[in-house]
């Protein structure tokens, strides 16, 4: 059984949630929101609390309010517009102060406590059944009401003592929901209970009152009036109602009523006929059909066959009423929308209230209500959205959005029949010079062009090699970099990553990039072990150096496969083959050619005479020409394909590299391409990522920082923290990455992914990108493009000078405490072209301002080879002879630093303020 909420028994017993949780607590039972889910003893010790208190009080509430002031008063007050108050405390009001006053005695009214449920249709239900208490009661208390009174009690359920006034109130409540306009929607939500109005109705108004239960208040108040008025024409009244099927029912019930009554009406003006008069100031009357349909709809749905109201009086009056109508203006009906408001995963304040047909404010007051502060353009989720909902007694469903871009983005499992193997599609990767292009080529050369017309491939960006009958699709672009590009798209196109070594040079700080770019996206390696037909060769030590990065070969007892090759000598190219095909193999790389195709694109350009080409690995499925694609934000119809040979195609079967002609734009690299069926359907997604592309670009999302860490902590948004490390020595990062991974906890693991020696550059920062990793530098600063980069991609280079620093500042920002105060900004960079040695100042430097500018009392960093070496204060700065106090981009200058001599040609001056920030309060 599910456990109920605090709000959930809040509501049970018509108490707001901020008073049950604080006797909750004073109960000793903790509970941290009105959302916590309490225990069965939990509740029916509250319960039971309750039972007495909140009763009595209510009780007293009641009687006072209903019994001091006639009803007029009421109504007044209720007229006066208080109309939509709290509900939760509204109940006392919404009982009808016509009925409270004739019963000064009556037993606190449990149907007021359950109100907010009665906005719910399970209630009817309650109420339907016990009816027999009621009428014994009636019996004795109720002078006034006779019959009437009985039928409410009974719906009233049971429990509750007789009301004599229940004419009063049922009447009033209701009306008060027809009063409004605004109410209409309620009172949709309320007809699921039309069969506790009917019950009443039997018995003359209290039905209404139940059914309004939040509504109630305005309801009550006209109820007063009406009993004051004595029984207006029903015709008024409903047309006061006008909208509903609650009107009709009034109608009826009124007349019920009255015939119930008979003598009783003399004692309670109060009673049934008010509705009407109330209604005639309103301009909206519902026209005789309108109820006649209501009440049709009613009598259908089975609530009033309950109702021991005799159809035939209710006839009689309806008929009269009818007349009267007939007589005057018929008001525009109201339509009163039964339907559940549809509500998404979450919903903005406004939205909520506009779908409630409230005012934001109003929503905010229940949000209030509910221990909820929210701004007009907050999201609710739809939990807390039903909630508010229930609270003006409407319901939600919640709406799936149906999303046409998930729908062509969709994959569909594929049945195992259809499956087929595919080609493995390799990536080239390794240190500069080590030899990628050239194995590239070597291997096109000797397995592309036998067989091929002239032997001219076609430079698409990819192309396929045939081995033992089997095809192998190489990706042209070498380069880790180039590969971490694409996956920082979201694409993952590489089965097999084929990392190239010189044999003569062993493992450079790429070749480990490389590793870890490949790592990374959990793609399998090959080593290729180049060059080895070089004298200088020793592949036995590159071998031994991969395993200091987990890269064991198979020679040395681990599962990595190495090939010794000679691209310049064609060496070892057939085994490679071999090898890729095996890996292939063992990972089963099946696709199924019988569906609509799917790939990603390689590159694109736009052809001056071609329009928009893009080359697509097709990845998935078979492309044809003719097929509708949407490639990212672009869409179009496959005019013509070309494959990598510069063949004409019709078809291209999974695995196949292809130029397409036909696309209304050029996409962009790394983009996803599906074939869509619906070019409809094709338009509208790649329209809507135009647009979102737009929006996008004008506010490009930052990402992960060491600022925001602990928010996305906290939101649960990230499980684990990538890291990416670099350092001026290895001591440094072999230092650091003990202490960084210490830092690990339960809820987030803190993961080196790559770390190296040497200045942050680009593909740091694209691995960065694509990890969502926080880049520090310890001792190095990043390069140009790698600033570059990082300033478009949105990463944050952290940079450090002492270790301690570093490990403090993740350790804060993964608990939430990060909190610099100081914020570096480097204004310029100044390259050091000449340095002269004067006897009394020391080194000066004479310099070039590469960018930005330099400052006198700005400070400064001197790098070497991307690494920080000095770090200090200017002793002067100068324009040929002259204390200068600013030097600008394009401009040269002496320089010398404060108790530094050590500058060298070449050396890099970066010049850097430190701002304070304004931390923001989260
Ligand atoms: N002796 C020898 N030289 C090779 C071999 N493979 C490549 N080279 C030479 O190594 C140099 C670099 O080769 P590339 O193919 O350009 O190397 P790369 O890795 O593509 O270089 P980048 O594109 O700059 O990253 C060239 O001069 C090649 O001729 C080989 O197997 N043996």
């Amino acid at each position: 059984m599910a456990k109920k909420r605090v709000h959930e028994l809040a509501k049970e017993l018509n108490i707001d949630n901020k008073e049950l949780i604080n006797k909750l607590t004073s109960m000793g039972i903790n509970v941290k929101s009105h959302m916590s889910a309490l225990e069965d003893n939990d509740v029916q010790k509250i319960m039971k609390e309750y039972g007495k208190k909140i009763n009595q009080p209510k009780v007293d509430k009641g009687d006072t309010t209903n019994i001091g002031k006639p009803n007029e008063q009421n109504r007044g007050q209720v007229m006066e517009g208080k109309k939509e108050k709290d509900q939760f405390f509204k109940p006392d009001n919404s009982k009808g102060p016509g009925l409270v006053d004739r019963v000064p005695n009556r037993p606190p009214d449990r149907r007021y406590e359950d109100k907010p449920k009665s906005s719910q249709r399970p209630h009817q239900e309650a109420r339907g059944p016990k009816p027999a208490p009621v009428h014994k009661e009636n019996a004795a208390a109720s002078n006034n009401v006779g019959t009437a009174q009985t039928s409410v009690q009974n719906n009233q359920g049971g429990a509750r003592p007789p009301r004599n006034n229940a004419h009063g109130r049922p009447y009033g409540d209701r009306q008060g929901g027809q009063g409004k306009p605004a109410n209409v929607n309620r009172q949709g939500a309320a007809q699921g209970r039309p069969g506790d109005r009917q019950s009443g109705q039997g018995q003359g108004k209290p039905p209404y009152g139940e059914r309004q239960g939040g509504q109630n208040r305005p309801g009550d108040r006209q109820g007063g009036q009406v009993g004051q008025q004595g029984k207006p024409a029903y015709g008024d009244r409903q047309s006061g109602q006008g909208r509903a099927p609650y009107g009709d029912r009034q109608g009826g019930q009124g007349r019920a009523a009255q015939g119930g009554r008979g003598g009783t009406r003399s004692t309670a003006p109060v009673i049934p006929k008010p509705p009407e008069q109330i209604a005639q100031p309103k301009p909206t009357k519902a026209p005789d059909k309108t109820k006649g349909d209501r009440r049709k709809n009613y009598e259908k749905d089975g609530k009033w066959a309950d109702g021991q109201i005799e159809k035939s009086k209710l006839n009689k009056h309806r008929q009269g009423k009818n007349k009267k109508k007939a007589e005057t203006p018929a008001p525009a009906p109201v339509i009163v929308d039964k339907r559940p408001i549809q509500v998404g995963e979450t919903i903005t304040v406004q939205e909520l209230a506009e779908k409630l047909k409230k005012t934001a404010a109003e929503v905010i007051k229940k949000l209030l209500g509910l221990g909820i502060l929210a701004t007009i353009n907050q999201e609710v989720d739809f939990d807390t959205a039903t909630l508010i909902a229930s609270e003006f007694g409407i319901e939600t469903e919640l709406k799936v959005a149906v999303d046409k871009e998930a729908m062509i983005m969709a994959e569909p499992e594929d049945d195992p029949a259809q499956m087929v193997i595919r080609p493995p599609v390799v990536t080239i990767m390794g240190h500069v010079d080590h030899g990628k292009t050239s194995l590239l080529d070597a291997i096109r050369e000797t397995n592309v062009t036998a067989g091929e017309a002239g032997g001219i491939t076609q430079h698409i960006g990819a192309y396929q090699v045939e081995h033992n009958g089997k095809k192998i699709t190489f990706v042209d672009t070498p380069g880790h970099a180039a590969f971490t590009a694409m996956r920082a798209r979201g694409a993952k196109i590489t089965d097999i990553a084929i990392l190239v070594v010189a044999a003569d040079d062993g493992v450079m700080p790429q070749t480990v990039e490389a590793i870890n770019h490949a790592k990374a996206a959990d793609v399998p390696i090959i080593v290729a072990i180049n060059k080895i037909d070089k004298p200088t060769a020793n592949p036995e030590k590159v071998k031994q150096e991969l395993t200091h990065h987990d890269l064991v070969v198979e020679d040395w007892g681990g599962d990595v496969i190495a090939v010794p090759v000679s691209a310049k000598a064609r060496i070892g190219l057939e085994n490679l083959l071999e090898m890729i095909l095996l890996v292939a193999e063992v990972h089963e790389l099946k696709a199924n050619p019988n569906r609509p195709a799917r790939g990603t694109v390689i590159e694109a350009e736009l052809d001056k005479g071609r329009g928009p080409v893009a080359t697509v690995l097709v990845q998935n499925g078979t492309l044809h020409v003719g097929d509708t694609i949407v490639a990212g934000h672009v869409m179009g119809r496959v005019r013509a394909m070309i494959d990598d040979k510069g063949r004409r195609v019709k078809k291209a079967l999974p695995s196949t590299p292809v130029e397409i002609l036909g696309l209304s734009d050029v996409p962009e690299a790394g983009d996803i391409m599906v074939a869509v069926e619906d070019e409809k359907l094709a338009r509208e997604v790649a329209e809507k990522r135009k647009q979102r592309k737009k929006e996008e670009a004008l506010k490009a999302s930052a990402k992960i920082s060491l600022d925001d860490l602990f928010k996305h902590i906290q939101e649960g948004q990230i499980k684990e923290l990538p890291i990416i490390v670099k350092a001026d020595v290895q001591g440094s990062i072999e230092a650091l990455a003990q202490a960084l991974e210490k830092l690990s906890t339960d809820e987030v693991k803190v993961n080196l992914i790559h770390s190296g020696v040497g200045a942050i550059n680009e593909t740091d920062i694209m691995l960065a990108s694509a990890s969502n990793a926080i880049v520090i530098g310890f001792n190095v600063r990043p390069d140009v493009n790698a600033r570059k980069l990082a300033e478009t991609e949105k990463i944050d280079i952290n940079l450090y000078r002492v270790i301690y620093e570093v490990i403090d500042d993740v350790k804060k920002a993964m608990s939430g405490l990060l909190d610099p105060e100081f914020k570096e900004v480097v204004i310029g960079h100044v390259e050091v072209r000449k340095t002269f040695k004067a006897s009394k100042i020391g080194t000066i430097a004479g310099c070039y301002v590469t960018e930005g500018k330099i400052t006198r009392d700005a400070g400064v960093r001197v790098i070497r080879d991307g690494i920080v070496i000095h770090e200090g204060k200017l002793d002067s700065l100068k324009r040929f002879k002259d204390d200068a106090k600013e030097v600008a981009q394009g401009y040269e200058c002496g320089i010398a630093l404060e108790r530094y001599n050590d500058i060298q040609e070449g050396d890099i001056i970066e010049a850097f303020i430190i701002e304070t920030v304004k931390r923001e309060l989260k």
